[in-house]
């Protein structure tokens, strides 16, 4: 079976690589995922300055998957930017950059300076950068994702993809994909994020499990994989002449599969390879492999999209 995919100009062997924020803080973390089995690698979304992010604990495994409130820590976005000037473009894997800037303002000098970088690197904005106070995060607020969208293209000129939160109601899923569709240069979304503000509670102690905002968190992993399924399938259903990313709840090849038969063009790993480690790209690589074989299917491209309804 074949497991590659081309698409945007990069060449994957697998569709299997890292979710944002997950073994890609350090180039360290960034070089291991580039030495394991995954097709490609992104980094962890960047600020213009360096930051510590929350107080620990701020990430923590829950039953049936993560919690996470890690508060953007990363090295600014220069460090990224020196990473992805050093990195093998042409004998590498394909290097993502996610930007997340905590103003408009910001994100656009951060984009400036990959523009002017000229990398063959894609440029990833993730949508749940905080908004101005008192509004909810960039992506739940439909105004606000046009506007910022808006003005990234006029700084921006390159294709681009965007890390989206997770919708929940058909008419956000419209308003959000009529927005998305207004940016022809907007080549390809991520979804999902992590599924914002969840709360896991220890009965032992009775206590929270991290620190930030009172025990609220991301959440990630096995709770999350329908809802990261109905985001992909919805946005490819409804994007013009985009790729869609899926992330969320992937654990092996069964997952990575129904994500791909959902319309995913590739697929990211979080919670698992924070639990896991980078051994979990050759694993769920091969249990891929082993389900196309069983099912008849030679590539990706035989069974992507191809969901079945009733
Ligand atoms: C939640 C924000 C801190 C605004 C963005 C960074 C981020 C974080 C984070 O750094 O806390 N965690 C996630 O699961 N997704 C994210 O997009």
């Amino acid at each position: 079976v074949d497991l590659s995919v081309s698409w945007l100009g990069v060449n994957m062997e697998n569709p299997l690589y890292n979710a944002s924020g997950v073994m890609c803080r350090s180039r360290e973390e960034l070089d291991a995922v580039a030495a394991s089995a995954a097709g490609a690698l992104i980094t962890k979304s960047c600020t213009l300055l360096p930051r510590e992010g929350n107080p620990e604990p701020r990430y923590a495994k829950a039953p049936h998957g993560s919690i996470n409130s890690m508060g953007l820590p990363n090295a600014g976005y220069q460090y990224y930017l020196d990473y992805a000037k050093a990195y093998d473009h042409q004998g590498g894997k394909p290097l993502f950059v996610s930007v997340s800037g905590m103003s408009l303002e910001d994100n656009l000098e951060m984009l400036a300076a990959f523009r002017d970088a000229d990398l063959p690197c894609l440029v990833e904005l993730n949508l749940s950068c905080p908004n101005l106070p008192g509004k909810p995060q960039i992506g739940y607020d439909f105004e606000a994702s046009s506007h910022v969208l808006s003005e990234v293209v006029k700084v921006y000129h390159k294709p681009f993809g965007v890390k989206l939160p997770p919708y929940f109601d058909p008419v956000h899923f419209a308003e959000m994909a009529s927005v998305l569709n207004s940016f022809p240069s907007l080549k390809y979304v991520t979804c999902i994020n992590s599924v914002g503000n969840g709360l896991v509670i220890d009965l032992d102690s009775e206590s929270v499990v991290i620190k930030p905002k009172g025990g609220l968190g991301g959440i990630g992993g096995d709770y999350v994989l329908p809802t990261a399924l109905a985001n992909v399938r919805e946005f490819y259903r409804l994007l013009d002449d985009k790729h869609v990313i899926g992330c969320g709840g992937v654990k092996s090849g069964r997952e990575a599969f129904m994500h791909i038969l959902a319309g995913a063009t590739a697929v990211q790993v979080g919670t698992c390879l924070y639990e896991e480690g980078a051994a979990c790209f050759a694993r769920i690589r091969d249990e891929l492999a082993a389900l196309m074989q069983e099912k008849g299917y030679a590539t990706l491209a035989d069974f992507r999209g191809k969901l079945k309804t009733m």
